[in-house]
């Protein structure tokens, strides 16, 4: 049941977001979450806690392609465990000192701040009535008091997500609003549903070097085309000449994920240990329905000048 008596003023002029999807705004605070539904019933949610996709079903609204452990918080009480959480300005835990990420929590603050929703953007890109654009911001004056502590500059983040029938859009544009440069890296960490892990393989990533965090951060050279996960993967592949890794399942093609100037891709599924013991990601036994096959910029930094941009993303297709 959609409430609409919550929804912000502000909100109202971004109504009708394209020709003919529909736009929802459900629930309040920190639990507000952006609906869009295409006339053919391929759907989108995003929670603007994190500005979180925490749904996408494609094939006319039958098929769901993310994976949203039952146990993840919705309120606003932590990261997401599922979906897209969006990680920046740090992957993983940060440098111990000396740099200036270095007070902030693993994955940054992205996945842990309340985003505005934007509405709808001009559309540059001639998307058709089969397509919706969605746009979130976050802003440095929009962080909590202990994330602008810890991180001190000033930026404009917009996260674009791009609703097409069999595809999802992500792309991040990151703005140095300050006077001082700043560095960061970026990733969208995507939780990929599939029926069985056992028949599951990640492709496309052959002769590419990894650091295995499962491995002690040992390197290694991709020497098969073809991930199997067979236990904890935990891998940040880098420089990746090729545009695309994909996900096959029982020897079909299920998902293409496409990187648009991000050059990083991380493979993890923390299998029985690591999931039981993560108070939130739940069933348990749900690492066998799960797969993260997540791009972006984590290998260095990226550095932005005063006024300067940057923009990455991805596509993702459903091939069902
Ligand atoms: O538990 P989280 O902070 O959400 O992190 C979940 C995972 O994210 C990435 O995939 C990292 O490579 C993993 O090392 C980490 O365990």
């Amino acid at each position: 049941m959609v409430d609409r008596t919550n929804r912000p003023s502000a909100l109202k002029a971004t109504d009708a977001a394209g020709p003919e999807a529909q736009i929802d705004i459900v629930g309040s605070g920190a639990s507000s979450k952006v609906i869009a539904t295409l006339p053919s019933g391929e759907s989108v949610e995003v929670l603007l806690f994190g500005a979180t996709v925490t749904s996408w079903k494609s094939n006319g609204g039958k098929t769901e392609n993310l994976w949203l452990s039952e146990k993840a918080a919705l309120d606003g009480s932590k990261a997401v465990r599922g979906g897209v959480p969006v990680v920046f300005p740090v992957f993983g835990p940060p440098p111990k000192s000396g740099h200036p990420t270095s007070s902030l929590p693993q994955h940054g603050f992205a996945r842990t701040s309340r985003w505005e929703f934007l509405g709808k953007s001009a559309a540059e890109d001639a998307l058709g009535s089969d397509s919706v654009k969605l746009d979130f911001g976050l802003y440095s004056s929009g962080l909590t008091d202990e994330a602008r502590k810890a991180w001190p500059l000033d930026f404009g983040l917009v996260y674009s997500v791009t609703l097409s029938k069999d595809s999802l859009q992500t792309v991040i544009n990151v703005r140095n609003e300050g006077e001082q440069s700043f560095e960061f890296q970026f990733l969208l960490h995507t939780y990929f549903k599939i029926q069985d892990i056992s028949k599951v393989a990640v492709n496309g990533l052959l002769g590419v070097t990894y650091v295995d965090k499962v491995l002690n951060a040992t390197e290694h050279k991709q020497s098969d085309n073809s991930i199997k996960i067979t236990g904890e993967v935990d891998r940040v592949y880098a420089s990746i000449p090729q545009d695309t890794t994909s996900i096959v399942e029982d020897g079909k093609p299920r998902f293409d994920v496409v990187r648009d100037n991000l050059q990083d891709t991380v493979v993890w599924n923390p299998w029985i240990e690591k999931a039981k013991s993560m108070g939130d990601f739940s069933p348990d036994d749900d690492y066998k329905h799960m797969v993260c096959v997540e791009v972006g910029a984590v290998q260095g930094w990226q550095k932005l000048d005063k006024g300067e941009v940057f923009e990455g993303g991805q596509t993702i297709r459903s091939l069902l």
